[in-house]
């Protein structure tokens, strides 16, 4: 012991001496256990909450959370959901959904691909609205993954939309950016809350548009999360692929279906490829695009569709929606000019069609070259 802190040691011995030992020795009362309890609850309840509120207010991700939260309420009621409990991952897929008053797309809506319309109705439609025919078939279940790919704008979100339409499927519209973009860990949480909300949905549909994207063949340059994110996708799907109840089709869509892992490849053996429309098609999609505008009387289909080789469907309704806007363009500058009271648009001519052909060519032909010049830069 030392001696020099003598003085300081002798007036604790004092105190001590003061407190009358059986306060220590005795065992608490009633009251005092209640009050002694209360004030602990208190004091862990402070603590969590404070902690959550300072946990929360550092998460960047937190107004995303509250405003995707927000969306999947919204969205879970207008199509009709009720008392499913979602977890916070959950909700943020949910946010996702396509909300089905908006999603008005039919076959109808579809141009020059009745093949692929026929096909999909019987291979994934028919299983799932007759379920009770194809009960007993191991072979005629309706697939758990089907690819669509092709050239962009040719109608791959379309056919996906439609099949949900026509099907009763609700459609999640993942976009891979959803899962890829969070925080470590984040990922396979969100990846395991695409199955269960699936599943809590059925019948329904994932999309993942440009699946590609994230389901790339796997290679050693992979982040460690990104890795094993694909692993637990491909393993929460093979899940659903045993249960025959489960009404959970995914769905991708990609225009390199060459760069897809070939694991995934394998779960999706139905694919449908979705070309470059060819003149016969380009015809049809004209005709469906035009379908309710003011267009001339003389208005040559045939020839438009001979002239626009190599467009897509996008291309062509871009076209034809220029093709429209030049006529509504003549009728604010005629109104300006003059001060007769014409309250009518001309129809489309075919000049219009042709002058929006070369203009649609010509951005083609700019964006091709920037491509080009872009990959010989890289
Ligand atoms: N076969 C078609 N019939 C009618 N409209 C079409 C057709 N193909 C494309 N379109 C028009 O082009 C638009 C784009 O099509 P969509 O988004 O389905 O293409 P995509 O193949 O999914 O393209 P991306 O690969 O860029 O996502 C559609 O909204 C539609 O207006």
């Amino acid at each position: 012991m030392n001696l020099s802190n003598e003085p300081v040691f002798q007036r604790a011995t004092m105190v001590l001496k003061e407190v009358p030992t059986d306060n220590i020795a005795r065992p608490l009362g009633r009251n005092e256990v209640i009050g002694l309890l209360f004030r602990l609850t208190i004091f862990g309840a402070v603590t969590y909450f404070t902690i959550k509120w300072m946990v929360d207010a550092i998460d960047p991700t937190r107004k995303q959370k509250v405003e995707a939260q927000k969306q999947a309420e919204k969205l879970m009621r207008q199509i009709g959901v009720k008392n499913v409990k979602l977890s916070e991952y959950e909700m943020s897929i949910a946010a996702h959904l396509v909300d089905p008053l908006s999603m008005q797309i039919t076959w109808r809506d579809i141009a020059g691909l009745d093949e692929v319309i026929t096909e999909l109705k019987e291979t994934v439609i028919l299983p799932v609205q007759k379920r009770h025919l194809f009960l007993n078939s191991k072979l005629l279940q309706p697939p758990k993954g089907v690819l669509l790919y092709g050239p962009p704008g040719c109608g791959k979100t379309l056919i996906a939309k439609a099949t949900a339409k026509e099907a009763g499927f609700r459609f999640i519209n993942l976009q891979p950016s959803t899962l890829t973009d969070k925080w470590y860990g984040e990922s396979q949480k969100l990846a395991a809350a695409v199955f269960s909300l699936a599943v809590k949905l059925q019948p329904s549909i994932i999309f993942i548009d440009e699946i590609d994207s994230f389901l790339r063949s796997r290679s050693s340059s992979d982040h460690e999360a990104t890795a094993m994110m694909k692993a637990q996708f491909m393993s929460l799907w093979d899940g659903m692929d045993t249960d025959h109840h489960c009404q959970v089709i995914i769905m991708g869509a990609t225009n390199r279906p060459q760069d897809l892992d070939s694991a995934i490849l394998r779960r999706m053996p139905t694919r449908f490829h979705i070309n470059q429309p060819s003149e016969r098609q380009r015809e049809d999609i004209l005709r469906l695009i035009l379908r309710n505008e003011n267009v001339e009387e003389a208005f040559n289909f045939q020839l438009v569709a001979k002239e626009t080789g190599g467009f897509s469907g996008s291309d062509l309704r871009e076209m034809c929606r220029d093709a429209a806007l030049m006529c509504v363009r003549e009728f604010v500058h005629r109104r300006n000019d003059s001060s007769e009271e014409d309250d009518s648009i001309r129809p489309i001519r075919q000049s219009d069609m042709q002058a929006s052909i070369s203009k649609m060519k010509q951005s083609k032909a700019t964006s091709v070259h920037g491509v080009l010049l872009h990959a010989a830069l890289d």
